[in-house]
């Protein structure tokens, strides 16, 4: 025994997750490692095959390269206007090209997070030994990278669990910090909707199991959390796809008008040069937002892993911010959802012990735990129902039937389940129900309880109080969202007495109470309709269809192998509530989005009154130089210097996101437009002016 105990704990200080543990915080802080794999990886982004699918910042390498051409010919395209026209070209050259450099920087940064994070998970893939169990019984040693969807395997305590699976038999704990960062254990059992999914890389410490693989190999659910963080899979979301279209056409836009220009400046008797056009249509293409554009993209699914919930694409976290309604379930979402059973009251004549039995009676077969709890009361109160359990059949509870129970020896029938469910029921055998179901029925609806009506045969013999918690905190995150403007429906299978005191106690704004798997779907389906956004948690296989429906499903880690498929995020600590934190997350991108785009068209001001001057400064139309650089060449540089900078700059913005409060979009909008766009006026002027007395006082102009 002793042996034993100390055994175990032998093997505790060296587990998996302990190794992975040091890995992660290996990754937090090799930073440098990271920022130096990104400069490196800048450069490979500087490969014209790559470099074409961002239009805005291809423009800018195109004139580093026309500009370095000048520095070696001044007078290529036509003789060189301008002072020392060498090194002016030699330096906006490289001005140009560090701005090129520095999108790409910062496009690989943010990528760079999501390969740190793919090596610590590949740490977890290693291969291991399968016991795989042939149809006759018999265990044999084979590779985990050979197991194909459908085998069965075997795995006792200290196991490594070789690939994703059902638990098919046994009860276990399972240590599934490696995929979740949580260390306490998790109990794992058939039959049980949200606890029999199992996930290779995790560990089992005690008890044993047999599992049933869900996945061909290479395509588990580590692979595709790998393949995510890495970005392999990252498509373009629809609202970027039409943001780079509009970034491109008004890049076009201003092409257009620099062209125009030198038949304008030649009008008013001041020729211009091909550089100066190159730094004009460089200082007024929108290259911040260009620069940024992926860098937010990619931060923000970055944002949603660091919550630990993987998002399968970037438009799901992108869809978030969009969100108009949420669908909850109440037990489980709302409430703490371990429904415990708490009192049995009796009705119609019989006594506390008739209904425990019966209750007993109709929930020795039900494995929910709501069924476990029952019996257990049952048994406190020494509940005694004597049949042959051989000729007994158990009636499994389903969210359609809202009902379970036991079918005995002789034909009876024991029953629990929701009242009207089970008034139906007795019903349908010519029995009645009584007003004193009803009073009991309320008082355990008032409390926000679920009552369970019990029965046999026709005779219902009272209530059980199942008692559930709201949650602690959820009101203010509802409160939140209200602010967001995000419209909250909780959907319960529960009588509508008991839905609207639990729904008015945590705050949402809707409840749909007696909802079947069905009505999940009609709702989701209805508020599309009237061209609303959905988004809704679930975990059962049942909700599978209405995750797939939604626009936005996260499924529960705990949850079922159909639910993780249907819905386009997973939960690994499967906290439903989470949905309210991924929502923030994604306005918060569109905010970023939003902000970065405004404070990078607002910039063109002070960057084209610091040029344009130039371009007519033989005509002296001294009235245009209203910021008064040193030179013409100085106004170019310090122009294009704050331009190249300032995508650095924004780097961390970028990543981090700007400051989110639960507004609605409007307000936002209006926030953002005072912050980032005047903002984004005045900072240029200010910048430009200090970096042209800089580079006078350096003699660079
Ligand atoms: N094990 C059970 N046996 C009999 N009846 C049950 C059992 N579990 C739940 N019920 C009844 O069936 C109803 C519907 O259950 P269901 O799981 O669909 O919804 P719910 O848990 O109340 O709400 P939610 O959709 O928020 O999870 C419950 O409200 C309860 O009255
Ligand atoms: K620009
Ligand atoms: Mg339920």
């Amino acid at each position: 025994m002793n042996q034993v105990a100390t055994n175990f704990k032998a093997r505790r200080p060296n587990p998996r997750s302990g190794d992975r543990r040091q890995t992660r915080k290996k990754a937090s802080t090799s930073n440098k490692w990271l920022y130096l794999r990104a400069m490196r990886d800048a450069f490979v982004k500087l490969n014209p095959k790559y470099a074409i699918k961002n239009p805005v910042i291809f423009v800018v390498w195109v004139g580093t390269i026309i500009t370095l051409l000048l520095t070696i010919d001044p007078n290529l395209f036509g003789p060189a206007l301008q002072k020392n026209p060498q090194v002016f070209n030699g330096l906006l050259s490289g001005i140009l090209f560090f701005t090129v450099w520095f999108a790409n920087f910062a496009e690989a940064v943010a990528q760079g997070r999501g390969k740190a994070q793919a090596d610590a998970l590949r740490l977890t893939k290693s291969e291991t030994i399968a016991k795989k169990l042939a149809a006759d019984g018999t265990i044999s040693e084979v590779s985990s990278t050979s197991l194909k969807q459908g085998d069965n395997i075997y795995v006792i305590a200290g196991d490594m669990i070789p690939a994703d699976g059902e638990v098919i038999m046994g009860v276990a704990s399972v240590d599934e910090s490696a995929i979740t960062g949580e260390s306490a254990p998790v109990l794992k059992e058939s039959g049980s909707d949200v606890a029999s999914s199992v996930t290779g890389g995790t560990r089992i410490i005690s008890d044993e199991l047999i599992i049933r693989i869900t996945n061909d190999p290479g395509k588990g659910f580590i692979d595709r959390m790998i393949a995510l963080v890495e970005g392999a899979e990252r498509s373009k979301t629809p609202n970027e796809i039409a943001l780079t279209v509009l970034l491109a056409v008004l890049s076009l836009v201003f092409l257009l008008v620099v062209v125009t220009l030198p038949a304008l400046a030649y009008y008013v008797n001041s020729p211009v040069s091909i550089p100066i056009l190159i730094a004009l249509l460089v200082a007024l293409i929108p290259t911040t937002i260009g620069g940024l554009l992926s860098t937010i993209g990619i931060a923000g699914m970055d944002r949603v892993a660091q919550f630990n919930v993987i998002a399968t694409s970037g438009r799901a976290v992108e869809a978030c911010g969009d969100i108009n309604t949420l669908v909850l379930d109440k037990t489980g979402t709302i409430t703490l959802g371990n429904r415990l059973a708490e009192e049995f009251i009796p009705i119609n004549g019989h006594s506390m012990s008739e209904i425990a039995n019966v209750a007993w009676a109709a929930s020795v077969f039900d494995n929910t735990p709501e069924g476990k709890s029952i019996a257990r009361l049952a048994e406190k109160l020494v509940a005694r129902f004597d049949f042959d359990f051989n000729q007994a059949e158990g009636v499994d509870f389903s969210a359609k039937t809202r009902m379970s129970g036991t079918n005995l020896p002789g034909g009876h029938e024991a029953r629990k389940g929701a009242v009207e469910a089970i008034k139906g029921f007795v019903r349908s055998r010519n029995g009645r129900d009584t007003p004193e179901l009803d009073a009991a029925y309320e008082r355990v609806s008032r409390l926000g309880g679920t009552p369970l009506a019990v029965s046999l045969d026709n005779e219902i013999y009272g209530v059980i109080y199942l008692k559930d918690i709201v949650k602690p905190g959820i009101r203010d995150r509802f409160l939140a969202l209200r602010r967001m403007g995000v419209h909250t429906i909780m959907l319960t299978g529960d009588n509508r007495i008991t839905a609207s005191v639990i729904a008015k106690e945590a705050g949402v704004d809707d409840f749909i109470a007696e909802a079947t798997p069905e009505d999940k779907i009609s709702v989701i389906k209805k508020e599309q309709a009237a061209g609303k956004l959905v988004a809704m948690t679930g975990d059962g296989t049942n909700d599978a269809p209405a995750l797939a429906q939604a626009n936005v499903g996260v499924a529960m880690n705990t949850g079922t192998q159909a639910a993780k498929e249907a819905a386009n995020m997973v939960d690994l600590d499967s906290d439903p509530t989470k949905l309210i934190d991924i929502i923030s997350i994604g306005k918060q991108l569109l905010i970023t989005r939003g902000a970065l785009t405004t404070f990078s068209i607002a910039n063109d001001i002070a960057k084209y009154f610091a040029i344009i001057p130039v371009i007519f400064v033989a005509a002296n139309l001294q009235s245009l130089n209203i910021m008064n650089l040193t030179s013409p060449n100085s106004a170019v540089l310090s122009a294009l210097i704050y331009n190249a900078l300032i995508i650095p700059a924004m780097i961390p913005l970028a990543l981090k996101g700007v400051r989110f409060r639960p507004l609605t979009a409007n307000q936002l909008l209006q926030r953002n437009i005072l912050i980032y766009g005047l903002g984004g006026v005045i900072a240029p002027f200010i910048a430009i002016k200090l970096i042209d007395i800089l580079i006078t006082i350096v003699g660079l102009a």
